[in-house]
């Protein structure tokens, strides 16, 4: 069997040709998309503008309009930039016996050194790419699952992921707010898993046949990433467009966690990564995750009507795993299953809170054998014009039929789908 050790792509990237299990189908392969122009249409936003409401204004927007935007001006300081990025790409440089060995010091396996995806015995055609991630905690506790090497891993991941956690926490407030909900609407368990993933694409020898990542959402609420060089595209009105890198900036995508929660006001971005022949790319992201437990719906003041149904983070990653390749598939099982689509009221027409009203007791009960015959009809004609509804008892239809009627038509509806199309289509007609 092939080990992880041979099969890291950072062991024998140096080939002459792409192999033929990295070589997408040409539908999905890149072909001469590789080279698409950066788009100077994602904006770029200033975290430390004074005027905070149109900051919030600005990434509300790019949230609706991309799913993606820049910023600058975050308060990460430039020298924790540089050093998170150097000290990444010496891990991604160690002997791969090293790199095997310091991404597996978690007995849990959250910290773990991967190639291509962590499904790679399922895949059908691999990706362009070694991965190294773990959670973005920097409690002292976890420390020691971290690389030890490169010598100050640990150090300077723990330097960036403090710094990092509050420009999220600060564009995840920002975000609250252009949403309407309350400023720590994000605080605690939607926010509690921050995981952190060091991308390193080797450079490729023909990369218009494969892809470091195929297209695809993220599965978090928002996701922060540091890129070093040109690669990311932004599927954007059926065209793939590139991300320029800017200077010490972060690029931030909406994730299906934030679509789901912003009721689709904010939409989750599909993007890929296109390799390129010329030098190895190093990208880390620091992708902001639920707790597994926490429940993930629309936002009350969102629901105008609900798209989605609620679950909890796990049952949301459950499907992830198997539909997210399939992004109609992944819709349909996100969004309200309860109402089938063509079933679900428009806007106006939904119950909501309705479907509690209290009964009416106004309604008229008429006795239509009573003793005073006019006053019988005086009682309906009140109420037709009062009501157009009313009641009848002591009809003459006898009880007994009442009742046989009643359960007739129950056992009909509790009979097996098959039994109830066929008895109910004897009628050519
Ligand atoms: O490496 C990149 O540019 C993007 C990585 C990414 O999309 C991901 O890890 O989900
Ligand atoms: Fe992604």
């Amino acid at each position: 069997m092939e080990t992880l050790d041979q099969n890291l792509v950072s062991s024998w990237f140096d080939v002459q040709s792409v192999p033929q299990t990295f070589v997408h189908p040409p539908e999905k392969r890149p072909g001469n998309s590789i080279d698409v122009p950066p788009c100077k249409n994602i904006p770029v936003v200033d975290l430390g503008s004074r005027d905070r409401s149109h900051t919030i204004q600005q990434i509300s927007k790019a949230s609706q309009d991309f799913g993606f935007f820049q910023v600058f001006n975050h308060g990460v300081c430039k020298k924790l930039i540089d050093d998170i990025m150097s000290i990444s790409k010496e891990f991604h440089k160690m002997p791969r016996k090293d790199k095997i060995i310091e991404g597996s010091k978690d007995p849990s396996g959250r910290c773990k050194f991967y190639t291509s995806s962590e499904n790679y015995a399922n895949e059908e055609v691999h990706y362009w790419r070694d991965a190294l991630t773990h959670p973005a905690h920097s409690s002292e506790n976890y420390m020691q699952f971290l690389p030890q090497k490169p010598t100050q891993y640990r150090e300077v991941f723990k330097a960036y992921v403090d710094e990092v956690r509050n420009m999220g926490s600060m564009i995840l407030e920002m975000l609250a707010e252009g949403l309407g909900l309350s400023k720590e609407f994000f605080n605690g368990g939607l926010s509690e898993n921050p995981t952190l993933l060091s991308n390193h694409y080797p450079p490729c020898p023909d990369p218009t046949l494969t892809l470091g990542l195929t297209k695809h959402r993220d599965p978090s609420l928002i996701t922060i990433l540091l890129q070093d060089s040109e690669g990311l595209q932004v599927f954007k009105d059926g065209n793939w467009i590139g991300v320029e890198p800017i200077s010490s900036g972060f690029v931030v995508n909406i994730g299906y966690v934030m679509q789901m929660i912003s009721n689709s006001k904010f939409k989750g971005a599909d993007h890929r990564v296109v390799t390129n022949s010329r030098a190895a790319r190093t990208t880390i992201a620091y992708f902001i995750y639920p707790s597994n437990e926490t429940l993930i719906e629309p936002a009350n003041v969102l629901y105008n009507p609900p798209l989605y149904r609620s679950m909890k983070f796990t049952e949301f990653l459950q499907h992830f795993k198997s539909k997210a390749a399939n992004d109609e598939e992944m819709s349909k099982v996100l969004s309200l299953s309860i109402c089938a689509p063509n079933l679900r009221p428009t806007a106006g027409k939904w119950p909501g809170k309705d479907i509690d009203v209290p009964l009416c007791k106004n309604i008229p009960v008429v006795d239509l054998r009573g003793p005073d015959w006019s006053r019988t009809i005086e009682q309906i004609s009140e109420a037709i014009q009062e009501f157009g509804f009313f009641q009848v008892i002591n009809h003459g239809v006898s009880k007994k039929l009442i009742d046989d009627t009643m359960n007739v038509s129950k056992d009909f509806h509790a009979m097996p789908r098959k039994d109830k199309e066929t008895e109910s289509s004897k009628d050519p007609s």
